[in-house]
């Protein structure tokens, strides 16, 4: 569904990312590992065109997307649960859900969003700002299914969550996957991932290092890139 090759993406003189290529696939849960700071959000952000990268190419379904603004990136049917949730805290649940509805065949209504989430139903005219962590984390991925999305990108969802709230978002996740949704998941919860992953890639640097299935990553390169600090 999405290949990215020989991507490269900087922030002013700042070189990010070095060529990096990944494919995700259709139906699958592709996973996106490495420790702070080495590139995983600006790689989804590359994605998403909210940063534009210098030299590479992201092909979405055939059709290349790396000058595209996010708007239209998001048109195409490629949505984000952002780092850090960003729910509007001054909306009600509702009116943040609603915000980015976009209706389609068969598509996720705010019924079914509300049967996904029932948390999400009891506290409907409740101001985004107002609900717990693992609230917001539960409306951000709402309001990105909201849109329909064929591709949905998840920038560390279990970031700063309870045991429990973890276990529910895995459980969301699955259930995604369950239904056919393609999913590019970010992570530095390295056992989440192993549960999750049909695919994963380390970042190191900028770069990767590791793809294989969570069957094939070792422990020499666990540690040599997930464990140990840098
Ligand atoms: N807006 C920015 N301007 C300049 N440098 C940035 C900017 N955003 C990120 N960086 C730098 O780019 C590198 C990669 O950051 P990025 O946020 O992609 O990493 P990450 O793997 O997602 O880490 P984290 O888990 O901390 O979010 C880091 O060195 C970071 O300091």
């Amino acid at each position: 569904m999405l290949k990215i090759s020989d991507l490269n993406t900087f922030y002013g003189d700042s070189h990010v990312l070095h060529n990096v290529s990944l494919t995700v696939e259709q139906g699958k849960v592709t996973v996106l590992l490495g420790r702070n700071g080495m590139g995983k959000t600006t790689t989804i952000h590359s994605i998403m065109g909210i940063i534009q990268s210098k030299k590479g190419k992201i092909v979405l379904e055939e059709q290349e997307i790396q000058s595209k603004t996010s708007f239209q990136v998001s048109k195409l049917g490629v949505a984000l649960v952002p780092q850090g949730r960003r729910i509007f805290p001054n909306l009600t649940v509702k009116e943040n859900l609603m915000t980015t509805y976009r209706p389609a065949e068969n598509g996720w209504t705010l019924e079914q969003i509300y049967d996904t989430f029932p948390r999400l139903k009891e506290r409907e005219a409740s101001m985004g700002g107002a609900l717990s962590g693992g609230e917001q984390q539960m409306l951000s991925i709402g309001r990105a299914l909201l849109t329909n999305p064929k591709l949905l990108l998840l920038d560390e969802p279990s970031e700063g969550l309870s045991p429990l709230m973890v276990q529910e978002v895995k459980r969301i996740i699955r259930e995604l996957k369950k239904q056919g949704l393609t999913m590019l998941l970010v992570e530095q919860n390295l056992s989440m991932a192993l549960e999750l992953a049909d695919r994963i890639y380390i970042l190191n640097k900028g770069s990767i290092v590791f793809e294989g299935s969570p069957d094939e990553l070792s422990s020499a390169v666990k540690h040599k890139y997930l464990l140990l600090s840098s």
